[in-house]
């Protein structure tokens, strides 16, 4: 049986080669989990420690798709967490989401199915919240809303980390949650983990993108949007740098994605996420994102934009689009 010096070797080792651990936990008949992580804290303390070490973040400007393409429209999930939100308000959100062309749309477990059903055939995926927005659940609440989410048609899952077991260093029992859920919630599943980035140091990120890849998420994703600041670009260009490093070495070669969440409401902002290395943005403003890139080009070919066409613009004074 292997000491915990040969296991400590063996951190060391993996580190070096830039692979990761993989996953050792089990789903039994009965649904309990049964989990072997493979390190313990001080093991993955020291991984961690390591990827920190070797990270250099990039200022390069990362390709952004052109302002009002359908590419440009693909990152975005169009976003309706709102606990008071109506059932309206789905049809409209899954409605702006076929008219735009959007990624997603992303909501809470309960409202998937009638998302599904919306937008059945037009290719557009539905997104579910899991642990939303604390994170704290414990793991059995965290399946149970996995099992709801997938039952009823979602596709991709944004399951928010317990930051503040990841804060106390229990880097063991956050990776057995999301080895467990991944598990649950296998590929083609999307999986992305919302970190809290307002939480956390940038050495929390950093332990939280690599718990992330540990357990083979798809995505890292800034911030829930209901918690401190919402997405900012030193983050998304620390987890980017993380995720390239992290996938260095690996032997698939996957690297994960970058989502930014949180406070994107402009045009400005949607492609100053881009160009940091974000590949999908969250946002309850997609509609109003959208159109401001529309708005841009007909500026740009001199024509006069539908805002000075009929007056003035309306002030976002709310979360959401379809509250106007
Ligand atoms: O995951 C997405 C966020 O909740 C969206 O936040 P937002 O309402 O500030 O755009």
């Amino acid at each position: 049986m292997a000491t915990a010096t040969d296991r400590k070797a063996s951190v060391a080792t993996t580190a070096r080669k830039g692979s990761l651990a993989s996953s050792a936990v089990a789903l039994t008949e009965s649904g309990a989990v049964r989990s072997s992580t493979r390190y313990s804290d001080e093991e993955w303390r020291s991984f961690i420690l390591q990827v920190e070490d070797s990270l250099s973040i990039s200022n390069t400007s990362y390709p952004c798709p052109a302002i009002g393409s359908p590419a440009f429209a693909k990152t975005i999930d169009h976003t309706l967490l709102k606990l008071d939100a109506r059932a309206v308000q789905f049809d409209d959100l899954c409605a702006e989401a076929r008219r735009d062309g959007f990624a997603t749309v992303c909501v809470r477990p309960q409202h998937v199915h009638k998302c599904v059903v919306d937008l059945k055939g037009s290719g557009i995926k539905v997104a579910s919240v899991v642990g939303f927005h604390e994170g704290a659940q414990d793991l059995y609440y965290k399946m149970q809303e996995t099992k709801q989410a997938l039952q009823a048609g979602a596709e991709e899952l944004d399951i928010v980390l317990n930051y503040e077991e990841l804060k106390a260093g229990l880097f063991a029992s956050v990776y057995n949650e999301l080895a467990t859920l991944r598990l649950q919630a296998p590929h083609p599943i999307l999986l992305k983990l919302i970190i809290e980035t307002s939480q956390l140091e940038h050495s929390e990120v950093i332990a939280a993108c690599t718990m992330a890849a540990a357990a083979k998420f798809d995505f890292v994703k800034t911030s829930t949007g209901f918690n401190g600041h919402g997405a900012r670009e030193e983050d998304v260009r620390l987890m980017v740098a993380c995720c390239e490093k992290l996938a260095v070495g690996s032997k698939s070669g996957r690297k994960m994605q970058v989502k930014a969440s949180g406070g994107i409401k402009t045009i400005e902002d949607a492609v100053k996420m881009l160009e940091a290395g974000a590949s999908r943005l969250g946002t309850s403003g997609g509609v109003w994102i959208v159109k401001e890139g529309r708005e841009s080009i007909e500026q740009s070919r001199g024509q006069p934009s539908v805002y000075e066409r009929r007056g003035s613009r309306p002030a976002l004074a709310t979360r959401l689009f379809t509250d106007y």
